[in-house]
């Protein structure tokens, strides 16, 4: 194939993501690459730093496409499908990364058949992201690999054959950087109340967490074997697990991946309004 057409519905932080990974990998020009969004400043921002082209009307951006890409809210979906619906070219890609919309719902109000279902997360932005990704039966080998080029801009990526997968991974790693900043900030602020100036407090959790993540991919140990080797026999390490055990760290964490994994469920119902009432509290 010659170099993709390429149209991104939603010039968001993930919009972003994948046109900037999709131009640092040299898998299209620039000038095949259109962002479509409502707010002209918005996509004015990024024909200035990408060179794509600004579009605000959806329907006309997906004209001669090879790849629709849809990087919307969730909330957002309905609307954009259906001003999309006979317009994406029939031999093009659909390429969703909205959390809990499934494929055959996507299939139904686009009137469209080849699709891919990807949840990539923020890291992305610098490359180093993780995907987890599906695609419907009419996906051709092309496209396959070409959704396969598209994700990998983005770091690793993960094909599944089953989409239930992706909600899981939504609750994983898409969701996943969030889980991880708010224990590096609770560090980060641990480190100032022992009397660290925040500049050095936000230098040790993070080498440590980045240390911590390259150590465990290059041992592949399990995490309670590194755990012990940190863990000295009536030493600071033990007294500080103690406290996390005793809190529930676990099983919070558990418990709020499933609560995750049931919300990314909710979503792909179109259950966009949630209370804490019906949140999935399991105490
Ligand atoms: N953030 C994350 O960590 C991840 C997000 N996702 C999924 O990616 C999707 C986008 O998320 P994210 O980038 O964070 O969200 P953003 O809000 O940053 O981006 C959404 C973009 O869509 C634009 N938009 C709104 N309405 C329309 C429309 N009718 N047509 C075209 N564009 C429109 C918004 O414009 P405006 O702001 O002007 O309304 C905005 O630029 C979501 O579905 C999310 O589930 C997947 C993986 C990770
Ligand atoms: O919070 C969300 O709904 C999105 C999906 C995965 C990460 N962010």
């Amino acid at each position: 194939m010659d170099a993709p057409k390429i149209s991104v519905i939603g010039p968001g932080a993930m919009g972003e993501a994948i046109i900037a990974g999709l131009l640092r990998d040299g898998l299209t020009p620039a000038q095949h690459v259109t962002a479509s969004g409502p707010d002209v400043e918005r996509v004015e921002e990024l024909r200035s730093v990408y060179g794509v082209r600004p579009m605000t009307d959806n329907a006309a951006a997906v004209e001669g496409a090879d790849v629709v890409i849809l990087s919307v809210k969730p909330q957002r979906l309905e609307r954009v499908l259906s001003g999309l619906c006979g317009k994406v070219p029939p031999q093009a890609l659909v390429l969703s990364i909205v959390a809990g919309a499934a494929l055959p719902s996507i299939s139904e109000r686009l009137q469209h058949k080849a699709l891919v279902r990807a949840m990539p997360n923020t890291p992305a932005q610098i490359g180093e992201g993780i995907t987890v990704w599906t695609a419907s039966a009419a996906v051709s080998t092309e496209q396959h690999e070409l959704a396969r080029c598209i994700l990998g801009a983005l770091g690793s990526e993960i094909f599944v054959e089953e989409e239930n997968y992706l909600d899981m991974a939504t609750a994983l790693s898409g969701s996943g950087p969030a889980y991880v900043f708010l224990f590096m900030e609770a560090m980060v602020d641990a480190g100032v109340h022992l009397g660290f100036p925040r500049r050095i407090a936000e230098q040790l959790v993070t080498q440590t967490v980045r240390g911590s993540a390259d150590y465990f991919a290059g041992r592949k140990s399990h995490p309670a074997a590194l755990r012990n080797e940190v863990t000295s026999p009536g030493g600071t390490s033990a007294a500080a697990l103690y406290y996390l055990e005793k809190a529930g760290f676990r099983t919070a964490i558990s418990r709020a991946i499933w609560a995750a994994y049931e919300r990314s469920q909710e979503l792909g119902k179109d259950k966009h309004r949630k209370s804490p009432e019906n949140s999935a509290e399991r105490d």
